[in-house]
C-alpha cells in the first residue's frame, strides 16, 4: 500500500470529523454567519505567509531541481493567494486593511503555524513535508466532497470554487506522487514520522476551521489585561 493510501485511512475518521463539521456544512449550505467567515478568512491571510515559508524551507531541503521547483513555487502561489484574499473574500466582505492588520493570530492560527514552520526547519524533507500535505488534500477533497451540496447564490461559492479547481487539484495530485516516491525511499521510522506529522497537520486544520466557527479570540485580549 502507498504511504498516502495508508495515511488516509489512518486519519479517515477525523476527515470525517472535518468534513461534517458545521463550518464546512455551513459553508455549503450558504448559511455560515458572516463573522465566522470574516474570522477565518483574516486568520488564513496570516496562516498562508507562514505557510508559503514552510513551502520554500521544504523547497530548499528537496532532494532534486524538480522538487525544488514544485516547492519554491508553491510558496510563491501560497503568496498569492494571500494577496488575492485582500482583494477578494475581504472586500467582498468589507475587511479593511487596517481590521486585518489590527487583528492578531488566533491561537489556533499560532499553534498551526508554529508547528508547520518548527516542522520544516528541525525534521527531515520526507516529514516536512508529510506536515504540510493535509493542507492540500484536505482542503481539495472537502471541496469535491462540499461543492456537490453548495446552494445556488452561495455567498461562500467562490471559496469552494477555488479548491475545486483543476489547478489546485493538479497541484495536490503531484504533491502525492511526490510524497509516496519519497515514503518508498525511506526507512521504517521515517515513514511513521511521517504519519505522524500528516496527522498532527490534519487535527489542525479540523482546529483551524472550529476556531473560526467559534470566532476564538486570542484570550489575553478579552478580560485578562483589563483593570479590575
Ligand atoms: C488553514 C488552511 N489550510 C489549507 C489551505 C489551502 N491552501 C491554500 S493555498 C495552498 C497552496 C498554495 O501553494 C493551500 C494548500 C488554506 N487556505 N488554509
Amino acid at each position: 500500500m502507498s504511504f498516502t493510501q495508508d495515511v488516509w485511512q489512518r486519519n479517515h475518521a477525523l476527515y470525517q470529523a472535518t468534513v461534517q463539521h458545521p463550518f464546512n456544512q455551513e459553508l455549503a449550505a450558504g448559511t455560515l454567519s458572516r463573522e465566522a467567515f470574516i474570522h477565518y478568512v483574516i486568520q488564513d491571510a496570516h496562516y498562508l505567509l507562514a505557510y508559503g515559508r514552510a513551502l520554500a524551507v521544504i523547497g530548499a531541503k528537496a532532494y532534486d531541481a524538480d522538487s525544488v521547483i514544485q516547492f519554491t513555487e508553491a510558496a510563491k502561489l501560497a503568496i498569492i493567494v494571500e494577496r488575492s484574499l485582500h482583494d477578494g473574500f475581504m472586500a467582498d466582505f468589507g475587511i479593511s486593511k487596517e481590521d486585518f492588520e489590527a487583528a492578531p493570530l488566533s491561537q489556533a492560527c499560532h499553534h498551526y503555524t508554529s508547528f508547520l514552520q518548527a516542522t520544516a526547519w528541525a525534521e527531515s524533507y520526507p516529514v516536512a513535508l508529510a506536515a504540510v500535505l493535509p493542507c492540500y488534500w484536505v482542503y481539495a477533497q472537502v471541496g469535491n466532497d462540499i461543492v456537490d451540496q453548495s446552494v445556488a447564490n452561495n455567498p461562500y461559492q467562490k471559496w469552494v470554487d477555488t479548491y475545486v479547481s483543476d489547478e489546485f487539484q493538479d497541484a495536490v495530485t503531484k504533491v502525492l506522487a511526490t510524497i509516496d516516491a519519497l515514503a518508498e525511499q525511506a526507512d521504517a521510522a521515517t515513514v511513521e514520522k511521517m504519519h505522524a506529522a500528516y496527522t498532527r497537520g490534519a487535527e489542525l486544520e479540523w482546529v483551524f476551521w472550529d476556531s473560526a466557527y467559534r470566532c476564538e479570540q486570542w484570550p489575553l485580549l478579552q478580560d485578562a489585561l483589563k483593570p479590575a
